[in-house]
């Protein structure tokens, strides 16, 4: 089976579209991947673990994959929003309350983008990478993540 591994993308956000030959898949909270069919007219918007961190959990990181058989070549369009070198990743105070304490410290986010494609890194499930990076651990992530 040709593809790309499943992983939690390591960019801020990141659109999506391809040219409707199936193979991109996404992990539900259940643990169950689901086939994605974009329409010609649609793109997806995918949550990157660094926005993930800066909203201190609201906004989750969708686990996606591809998977393809058949002869038939896929294309993908993806805009990547990256932060500029020297980027700190931060969780505003504004999001921090009781129902959301913080869970995760400020990190450099090319510290981060550094250790998830190093070989440590790699042996890491993508999801929990920025938790093993930068992790606090609280009830609220250890039910969500692990
Ligand atoms: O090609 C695709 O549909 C997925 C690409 C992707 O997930 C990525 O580049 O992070
Ligand atoms: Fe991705």
């Amino acid at each position: 089976m040709k593809g790309l591994q499943a992983h939690t993308d390591k960019q801020f956000s990141t659109i999506l579209c391809d040219d409707q030959v199936s193979g991109l898949e996404f992990e539900t909270k259940d643990g169950q991947w689901n086939k994605l069919s974009l329409s010609p007219s649609s793109f997806i918007f995918f949550v990157g673990d660094p926005l993930m961190a800066w909203s201190n959990g609201r906004m989750h990181p969708v686990k996606h994959r591809v998977m393809m058989s058949g002869e038939k070549d896929r294309y993908s369009l993806g805009a990547f929003a990256v932060p500029v070198e020297g980027t700190i990743i931060k969780t505003p105070k504004e999001l921090v309350d009781e129902e959301y304490p913080q869970i995760l410290k400020e990190f450099d986010h090319m510290d981060f983008t550094k250790l998830s494609y190093s070989e440590e890194g790699r042996a890491i499930d993508s999801a929990r990478q920025v938790f093993v990076f930068a992790g606090i651990c609280t009830l609220r992530t250890t039910s969500w993540i692990f």
